[in-house]
C-alpha cells in the first residue's frame, strides 16, 4: 500500500474548495504503487485522482511531467489530465507535499500479463514516442547510468543481506553496461525523444482487449526511445517463475515496429538497454528494500527479481535474442 502521507478531512475539505468539481462523495487511499501517494477521490462531477508527490518527484519538475501529459492528450494518447482549480492552476500544495487532481482513467491494468497484451502495448508505446516527438521541453533522466554507481554505492552497507555476494556481483555488471551505453565514449548514439521510462503493467490500461490508457508519468524524461522499449522487455516479458518468454517480447517489438521501426542501431544496442534498463530497476528497488522502514504503508518490490533478469540480459548476444 502506498499512502505515504495522510490527509486530514479538514485539509482536504479546504483544499477541495479550491475547485469547481462538485462535492465530495468518497475518498479513499488507493492500495498499489510504491512512489507517491494516491487517493481516489468520488464527487458528484464524478471520479479523480489526488496524488501527492513523494520522495523521488523533485516539485520543480512537476511542471514538465503535468505538460507532457497535457500534450500527449492534444496528440492522441489517452492519459490522466492535470484538472485546474478556480484560479487556473494544477499544481498545488496539501498536507505539505506538493499536489495534483487529475483525471480517473476507466480501464483496468493486467495483473497476468498473457500474449494479447504485448502487441498493442508495443504500439501504444510507439504511439507515445512518436506524439511526445513535438513536446521540446527536455527532461535529463535521473536514473540514467551515470546515477546508477552512486545509487549502488548507497545499498553498500544492505546488499550482500539481501543476498550474499550482490554488491560486487552488481559492480561488475556496471563496469560491463556502462561503458558499452550508447553515446558512452565512441559508442553511436541512438534516436532520442520523450519516453516513459517506467511502463509497467500496472501502468497500463486495458479495455476491451486494447489499451485504455497509460499512467504514472513521473519518471517520464528525454531518453534513447529505445531505452524505453527495453524497458518494457523487462518489465513484460518474464514469467513469474523468472523465465523470458520470447514470444511475449515478440509480439511487443511487432507492435511497436507497426507505428515506428527500430533503426539498426537500435537493434544493435537492444541487450546491453536491457542490461541497463534491469540495472535500473534492481537498484531503485534495492535501495527501497533496504531503506523503508518495516511500518511503512507500501509494500517494497523485490530487487531479487531484477537479478534474474539482468543475468538473462548479460548473457543475451543479439535482438534475436528478443525474437525480433
Ligand atoms: N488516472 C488514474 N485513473 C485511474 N486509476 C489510477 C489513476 N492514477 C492512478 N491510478 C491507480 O492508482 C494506482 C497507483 O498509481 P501509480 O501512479 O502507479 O502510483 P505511483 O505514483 O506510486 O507509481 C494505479 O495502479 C491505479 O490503480
Ligand atoms: N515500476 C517500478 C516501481 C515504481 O512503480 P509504481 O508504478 O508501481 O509505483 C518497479 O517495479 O520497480
Amino acid at each position: 500500500m502506498a499512502v505515504y502521507t495522510d490527509v486530514s478531512d479538514e485539509a482536504l475539505q479546504d483544499f477541495l474548495a479550491d475547485f469547481a468539481i462538485g462535492d465530495l462523495v468518497s475518498f479513499r487511499g488507493i492500495a498499489e504503487g510504491v512512489e507517491n501517494t494516491n487517493f481516489q477521490l468520488r464527487t458528484t462531477e464524478g471520479d479523480f485522482i489526488l496524488t501527492l508527490y513523494e520522495k523521488r518527484v523533485n516539485a520543480r519538475e512537476l511542471p514538465w511531467f503535468l505538460g507532457l501529459m497535457q500534450h500527449l492528450a492534444r496528440e492522441g494518447v489517452t492519459c490522466p489530465q492535470p484538472v485546474a482549480d478556480r484560479r487556473g492552476e494544477t499544481l498545488k500544495t496539501l498536507a505539505g507535499r506538493p499536489a495534483a487532481i487529475t483525471t480517473f482513467l476507466p480501464g483496468v491494468w493486467p495483473r497476468t500479463v498473457r500474449g494479447e497484451h504485448c502487441r498493442p502495448l508495443g504500439r501504444a508505446l510507439a504511439q507515445l514516442h512518436a506524439a511526445g516527438r513535438s513536446y521540446a521541453p527536455e527532461r535529463a533522466n535521473a536514473l540514467g547510468p551515470t546515477a546508477w554507481a552512486p545509487l549502488l554505492q548507497s545499498c553498500a552497507g544492505g546488499a550482500n543481506t539481501v543476498q550474499p555476494g550482490l554488491q560486487a556481483e552488481l559492480e561488475q555488471a556496471l563496469a560491463r553496461i556502462v561503458p558499452a551505453w550508447p553515446g558512452h565514449g565512441g559508442n553511436p548514439t541512438l534516436p532520442r525523444g520523450q519516453i516513459h521510462a517506467d511502463l509497467f503493467p500496472d501502468n497500463v490500461f486495458f479495455l476491451n482487449h486494447g489499451v485504455s490508457g497509460l499512467i504514472d508519468f513521473y519518471f517520464a524524461c528525454t531518453d534513447y526511445l529505445a531505452y524505453d522499449v527495453a524497458i518494457c522487455l523487462n518489465a513484460w516479458c518474464f514469467q513469474p517463475d523468472g523465465a523470458f518468454n520470447v514470444t511475449f517480447a515478440r509480439q511487443m517489438l511487432l507492435g511497436y515496429e507497426e507505428v515506428r521501426k527500430l533503426d539498426e542501431a537500435e537493434c544493435y544496442a537492444m541487450p546491453v538497454l536491457a542490461q541497463g534498463a534491469a540495472m535500473r530497476f534492481l537498484l531503485t528497488r534495492l535501495y527501497d528494500w533496504i531503506n523503508t522502514p518495516a511500518d511503512a504503508l507500501v509494500t517494497p518490490k523485490n530487487p531479487l527479481d531484477y537479478l534474474k533478469r539482468l543475468r538473462f540480459h548479460l548473457a543475451t548476444q543479439t535482438v534475436g535474442g528478443y525474437g525480433l
